[in-house]
């Protein structure tokens, strides 16, 4: 019988040298156990890293911005990169520089259009055109009659299709201030434009092409949606909440998973940092952004003088042409702007405007958070348990928040922690862009009633941000009329602050109505450009209300 210590191992036999092996032969064979080695080493390394990435994806943090077009959700997107991550900020904030660009050239454009059409009434001696036609930058505003909140309360059966079609209908002609107060006048004189007037419209000509190059390159997200847009689809229709029924009306591609073409990264920011050829998305007619940058830089004086024009501006006025907020700004601030070394600065990016296509994935890793600018913020900050999340990542989904968007949102609600909701509480004048029968504050509370009645959303935390404060309080200082659009406000003050108050309850009411058990109400009042101000908003979001979400619901 024969012990088994006395049995040689079958795979040392295999791996023994030949009793006859060479010194050369013995030096490539261990050279290629060597390598053999390597590459193993470097596949259990790549196991590694996938399973920590997944771990780390699994651990981090999701947050789910939602809210209609323009509510300001990618711009509080910046803020939170700003706030929690400012050294990777610095990096990307360059990049925007092709965002300010364009909107800067597309607001001048406008005026040039709307100048073109009013000196070629002038020159045929016909009578003024009522419309004006052009590229972005006009808000149009048709006639509708008022709509009343009251009228959004209802049950939780209320939230299904049928019923937002019916308010759809009720709302389906609110009106317009502005065009209204126009009606009641005969049309004034034609604005004596001169020569001027005709060279200024001459050398601002190459910012047309500008424009094209700058959409090109910036790809879809350039272009605003309009009513036209909207009635692409049969299928998804114009519907606020399609992720509500997309079980019954089914999008182009399945509902339940994530698209492919969706959680995608802007490829312009990288193409901005990554010079070699190839790599960027190509210009048509200009070589380079730098080449672009010099043609604006050119035309700084004539924008100026264009802007600064007493006749344009009447022009505008009489036409009601209203300009992007941003534009305006960027006008204003020409003289910085139009410059070949131009850097933006952080509240010139907050400022820009590029509409998100589909949904992006933002990963954010703090940073040390002794970088906050803490000793700045109010005395709120000083009061909270601020602590140090150094490494910490969360994973920001941005939408793009117009009605044709949203039923893209759906796959995203399964593993949401967060969904910070934005509900731009100026546009209570305002109709949809995607569908001008629909008031704009009507469009958010369906939305917020949805999310909030939404099961798949049930341990989510959901915080409201009562955004672009700031632009509210300047249309009433400037004789806007509260209950002129929302019969609901009755007689009540009609002040930016009375206004907030009552819509705060609004929103408080149908979250309590949908989910009466356990769910708090956090509403913040905010005008996310304003750095500073959202930075201790955001701070005071993820050190107190989220810290103790997150616990509780054992998600850390
Ligand atoms: N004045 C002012 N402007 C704001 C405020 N919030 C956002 N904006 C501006 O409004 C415009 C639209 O904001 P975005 O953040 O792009 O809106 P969004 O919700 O991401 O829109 P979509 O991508 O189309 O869904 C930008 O030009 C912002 O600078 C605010 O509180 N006050
Ligand atoms: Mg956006």
């Amino acid at each position: 019988m024969r012990f088994s210590s006395e049995v040689e191992d079958p795979i040392s036999v295999l791996l023994k040298p030949p009793p006859d092996e060479t010194l050369q032969q013995r030096d490539a064979r261990l050279s290629m156990e060597a390598e053999a080695k390597r590459v193993s080493d470097q596949i259990d390394e790549g196991i590694r890293a996938e399973r920590a990435a997944m771990k780390k994806r699994k651990d981090a943090t999701k947050l789910l911005l939602l809210g209609q077009s323009e509510s300001g959700k990618s711009t509080t997107l910046k803020n939170f990169q700003m706030t929690f991550a400012p050294k990777a900020w610095q990096t990307e904030r360059m990049s925007w520089r092709a965002v300010i660009q364009l909107n800067l050239v597309r607001a001048v454009n406008t005026i040039l259009d709307t100048l073109a059409t009013e000196m070629a009434v002038g020159a045929s001696m016909r009578p003024p055109s009522r419309g004006v036609g052009g590229s972005g930058g006009i808000t149009s505003k048709p006639s509708s009659p008022p709509f009343s909140t009251i009228a959004l309360g209802g049950d939780a059966d209320d939230a299904d299709d049928s019923d937002d079609a019916e308010e759809d209908k009720k709302t389906a002609s609110s009106h317009s201030h502005t065009q209204r107060s126009s009606e009641s006048h005969a049309p004034p004189a034609l604005l004596p434009f001169t020569s001027t007037h005709s060279v200024l419209r001459l050398s601002l000509a190459p910012l047309r092409s500008i424009e094209t190059d700058l959409m090109a390159f910036l790809g879809s997200g350039s272009e605003e949606i309009n009513a036209d847009d909207a009635r692409f689809s049969e299928n998804i229709g114009n519907m606020a909440t399609p992720f509500d029924t997309v079980s019954v009306t089914s999008p182009p591609s399945s509902p339940r998973r994530r698209p492919q073409e969706f959680t995608v990264k802007s490829t312009w920011k990288n193409a901005v940092g990554n010079r070699s050829r190839g790599s960027s998305p190509r210009l048509a007619q200009h070589s380079d952004l730098d080449s672009v940058t010099e043609v604006i830089a050119g035309c700084r004086e004539d924008i100026q003088a264009l802007w600064q024009d007493t006749l344009v501006r009447e022009l505008l006025r009489r036409k009601q042409i209203k300009l992007q907020d941003s534009a305006t700004y960027y006008l204003d601030h020409v003289d910085m702007i139009a410059r070949t070394g131009y850097g933006p600065s952080d509240n010139d990016v907050l400022r820009a405007r590029l509409r998100t296509s589909g949904v992006q994935e933002h990963r954010i890793t703090f940073e040390n958070s002794a970088d906050f600018h803490v000793g700045t913020h109010t005395d709120l900050m000083s009061s909270l348990p601020l602590q140090v999340e150094y490494g910490t990542e969360w994973i920001v989904y941005d939408v793009g928040g117009s009605r044709t968007s949203r039923w893209a949102w759906l796959p995203y609600f399964d593993d949401a922690h967060v969904i910070l909701f934005l509900a731009p509480i100026s546009c209570f004048d305002e109709q949809l862009a995607e569908d001008p029968k629909i008031n704009r504050l009507q469009d958010s509370f369906i939305l917020w009633r949805s999310i909030v009645s939404s099961k798949l959303l049930a341990n989510c935390a959901i915080i409201l941000f009562m955004n672009k404060y700031d632009l509210l309080s300047r249309k009433i200082k400037h004789g806007a009329v509260v209950k002129d659009y929302m019969t609901s406000y009755g007689e009540r003050e009609n002040s930016a602050r009375e206004f907030t108050r009552y819509l705060r309850n609004q929103f408080k009411g149908q979250l309590r109505e949908h989910l009466p058990e356990a769910r708090p109400f956090y509403g913040f009042v905010t005008s996310v450009i304003d750095q500073k101000a959202t930075a201790t908003t955001l701070l005071y979001m993820r050190d107190s209300i989220l810290r103790d979400h997150l616990k509780q619901a054992d998600f850390v």
